[in-house]
């Protein structure tokens, strides 16, 4: 499934009229229509009253219909006009007419209070937001923000079903510049929208579906739009590495971790559990030697290679004895738990030029030890693939969090591109970014995952995958899903509060049960 943004859908919506002829109009009414079958499956209508917020705009369109098709059926339907009707204009006025031609029932708030509007709303059971849709422009002015504010009040004391995308939320960019519905469904049309994965979006949209208006999606190829890929558990099923029933541990690779320090004795175990327990043949940690007693009790599935320590990091030159066996690893990563110490960057391209193909995956402090090494990661002839939250994304980028979260998607296709990397921005909504410029959004996940530990987990599992034959964004796919999916479910048996790395872990393997 791709994901549309606003001049996107604008030129969709123009090769659809103009280019093959299919008017507006009947757009709109397919959008209605289809809104007002979600409604029917919502709830037990007979005693239900609806009330249907319009704007001006083409959006407010959709209301028009959406209401004339509610009351066409009997149900109890009010249709609120929040501007001067005069105003509307094109498509949408065509189907105001065709509204007060069935002499329906009509608020207009130009000519009534916010009051009676507020009345109304009152003893509505199911209001359908059709102010605003990709079309909003900055903050929502006066009515609009006021009307927003009074249905947000409700809470979820009544269901609010937004058409195409909760009003006041950016299809762009997510952002919510003052106030916007927060809906409980929001149906929207044709495609997702951007904004439904990004900033304050996915606080709006509640629960979302797309539905079909007859705009030819092959219009996208047609276009030459290149749209964020979503990634969806039939993509995933399709991404995870093959596992051939005769495979022995050798078929499965064998993942190496370079990790840890003595403050952060976990971090490596946890991403070496993970790779383990997620397929991996075989896996080796290699930690400083000092917190080696610690991590071998932990770690008994794990091969493990105690290697210089200085000051309770890595020695500079700690590696040496490990670079003339790396051929033995398919896939390795490092950074868990490493910290940041001196000798750290010239230990990283070490490992660089010693490594002969081998997919890497460089996470925490190692993103932080290459910063000034880009070229050196742009020039490996193995695969390299990033995981760096927005603070070591900001880092690499030398700029501030904010400037990241503003613009995660161009963020991370523009570093994947100039750097030639494979690059996973996480955050609620992750963002996976190719060489080529392939943009991937992950919509799952919830803060379940929101602790120290989880990134690591996330690494052992990209790993893990990588060392089972999977291909760098196939493996960052599928380990994105897994690991978010793994969160929320283990959500529901520990609360958001108590999910552990371990727990993770472990809901990684009933992922995999789901998807096998
Ligand atoms: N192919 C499709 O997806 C179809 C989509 N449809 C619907 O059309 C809207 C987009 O309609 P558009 O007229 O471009 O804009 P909106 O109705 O979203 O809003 C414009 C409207 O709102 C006013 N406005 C803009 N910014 C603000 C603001 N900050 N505060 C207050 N008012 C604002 C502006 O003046 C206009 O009056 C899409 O979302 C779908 O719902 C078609 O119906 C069918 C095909
Ligand atoms: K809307």
């Amino acid at each position: 499934m791709l994901v549309a943004g606003q001049k996107d859908m604008q030129q969709l919506d123009q090769y659809t009229m103009e280019r093959i002829g299919l008017p507006g109009v009947v757009l709109m009414e397919n959008a209605g229509a289809k809104v007002v079958e979600e409604i029917m499956n919502s709830l037990p209508l007979e005693q239900a009253k609806i009330v249907v917020l319009a704007g001006g705009g083409n959006n407010g369109g959709d209301g028009f219909v959406i209401a004339r098709l509610l009351a066409d059926k009997g149900i109890k339907t009010l249709l609120c006009v929040l501007v001067d009707v005069e105003h509307v204009k094109g498509d949408a006025k065509v189907h105001l007419d065709v509204y007060k031609n069935r002499h329906l029932p009509l608020f207009e708030l130009s000519k009534n209070t916010l009051e009676n509007l507020k009345k109304e709303l009152n003893i509505a059971d199911i209001i359908v937001d059709a102010m605003l849709g990709t079309g909003v422009i900055g903050a929502v002015r006066e009515p609009f923000s006021e009307v927003i504010s009074i249905v947000n009040d409700y809470g979820k004391e009544k269901l609010v079903m937004s058409v195409d995308i909760p009003s006041g939320v950016s299809s762009d960019t997510g952002k919510v510049e003052g106030v916007a519905i927060i809906a409980t469904k929001t149906v929207s049309f044709v495609l997702p929208k951007k904004g439904f994965f990004l900033a304050e979006g996915p606080r709006h949209i509640g629960e979302w579906k797309v539905v079909d208006i007859s705009v030819p999606l092959l219009a996208i190829q047609e276009l030459g739009l290149t749209l964020p890929i979503l990634i969806t558990k039939t993509l995933v099923k399709s991404s995870l590495p093959v596992r051939p029933p005769h495979g022995h541990k050798g078929t499965f690779g064998h993942v190496l971790i370079v990790g840890g320090s003595r403050p952060y004795v976990g971090a490596p175990v946890y991403a070496a559990k993970s790779a383990f327990f997620s397929g991996a043949g075989l896996v080796t940690l290699a930690i400083p030697e000092n917190i080696y007693p610690m991590v071998a009790t932990q770690n008994p599935e794990s091969l493990l290679l105690p290697l210089a320590e200085q000051d309770g990091h890595f020695a500079e030159h700690a590696l040496e004895e490990l670079l003339s066996r790396l051929s033995t690893f398919t896939s390795i990563a490092i950074g868990p738990g490493m910290g940041r110490f001196d000798g750290g960057e010239r230990l990283i391209k070490n490992l660089f030029t010693s490594l002969a193909k081998q997919s890497i995956v460089l996470d925490a402090d190692a993103l932080f030890f290459i910063r000034n090494q880009l070229d050196m990661i742009k020039h490996y002839n193995g695969d390299v693939i990033l995981t760096p939250h927005p603070g070591e994304m900001a880092t690499l980028l030398n700029t501030t969090v904010y400037e990241i979260e503003a613009n995660r998607l161009d963020v991370a296709k523009d570093f994947a591109v100039n750097n030639q990397v494979y690059l996973m921005l996480k955050g609620h909504r992750s963002i996976i970014a190719t060489p080529t410029g392939e943009v991937y959004i992950n919509p799952f996940g919830n803060d379940a995952l929101g602790k120290g530990g989880s990134g690591d987990v996330l690494t052992g599992l990209i790993t893990s995958f990588l060392a089972q034959g999977a291909t760098p964004i196939h493996a960052l796919i599928s380990a994105s899903y897994v690991h978010a999916e793994a969160g929320e479910e283990q959500a529901k048996i520990f609360s958001q509060y108590g999910v552990t790395p371990l727990d993770t872990i472990d809901g990684i393997r009933k992922e995999l049960i789901k998807l096998s």
